[in-house]
């Protein structure tokens, strides 16, 4: 692992930014006294400085010192900040990585500069534990700069690069389709618990069976119907659990719920 030269620094430390931080850390990309982190309340970053993060409440002169500039407030809390760090964007020297949910590469232009190079960068919360699914797009960041973000991904999970137009469906697949996994596995965790397990050993169960299904189509390179066909047996049981799943609308909940947090993330940016 080549470890980063420069500074990073990453405005809005929350839950994502926090969780980049660390799994920068942990993955040798960069030392934790490399990460400038800033909130606006000193408050909540004492634990983060305990731990040797450079931390801050001023995103000016944190951004005036770094290479690498994460934006990782909310959509509605975005345009505050830029507003603050604008006086001071390099565009020689800085690359902004915004992780904010329908906020384009152009919005952030507008604001802070149109020289300024932007990438989008959408990741989910299993950048903690280094098994993000994050994709990554621009549209004006030179070819070096893209290379670096993506680098800078891979150290903390999978990296697939789209156009930015697929931004906001990237959000409802990856970033909010780890939430509808953990639902589903929840639920079959309580269906175990209606079919005779303790709660803790049928989340047990449900977590390593979700994890096999999961590791079954990454290792094996296979398609999940193919999959399937293998566990169900003529006249058996899982045909008949999964038909009865699909008689109730199965597929179609999950497809319909991640179109429609996929127009929610398109909306969730007022670029005034
Ligand atoms: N959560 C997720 O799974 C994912 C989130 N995202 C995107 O990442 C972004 C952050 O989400 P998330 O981490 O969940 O949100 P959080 O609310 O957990 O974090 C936002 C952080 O920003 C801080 N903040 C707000 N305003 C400022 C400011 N002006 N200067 C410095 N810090 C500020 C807040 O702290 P304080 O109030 O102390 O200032 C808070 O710690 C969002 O845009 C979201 O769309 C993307 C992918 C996945
Ligand atoms: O729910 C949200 O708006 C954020 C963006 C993607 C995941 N969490």
């Amino acid at each position: 692992m080549n470890k980063f030269k420069g500074r990073v620094a990453i405005l809005g430390s929350g839950n994502i930014g926090v969780s980049l931080a660390k799994g920068l850390v942990k993955s040798g990309y960069a030392e934790a006294g490399q990460i400038s982190l800033t909130r606006r309340s000193a408050a909540g970053l004492t634990d983060l400085a305990e731990q040797g993060f450079a931390v801050s409440t001023d995103n000016a002169a944190v951004v005036a010192n770094a290479d690498i500039v994460v934006l990782a407030v909310l959509p509605q809390q975005l345009n505050n900040l830029l507003a603050q760090i604008g006086a001071v964007v390099d565009v020689q020297k800085h690359v902004f990585i915004s992780v904010a949910s329908g906020v384009s590469c152009a919005d952030i232009r507008s604001k802070i500069g149109e020289d300024v190079q932007v990438v989008r960068a959408m990741p989910n919360t299993a950048i903690a534990i280094g098994q993000s699914m994050t994709c990554v797009a621009t549209d004006n960041a030179s070819q070096q700069n893209v290379e670096e973000v993506t680098r800078m991904f891979e150290t903390v999970g999978s990296v697939v690069k789209i156009n930015e137009d697929l931004m906001t469906s990237a959000t409802a697949l990856c970033a909010c389709g780890i939430a509808f996994f953990l639902r589903a596995i929840r639920a079959a965790s309580q269906g175990g618990v209606e079919i005779g397990f303790h709660a803790d050993e049928a989340l047990k169960m449900a977590v390593q069976t979700a994890k096999g299904a999961a590791d079954l189509l990454l290792l094996m390179q296979s398609h999940p119907e193919q999959e399937i066909d293998k566990v169900t047996s003529p006249k058996g049981c899982t045909i008949a659990g999964l038909n009865e799943m699909e008689h109730n609308g199965f597929s179609s909940s999950l497809i319909k719920g991640i179109k429609l947090s996929a127009i929610k993330a398109g909306a969730l940016y007022t670029k005034e």
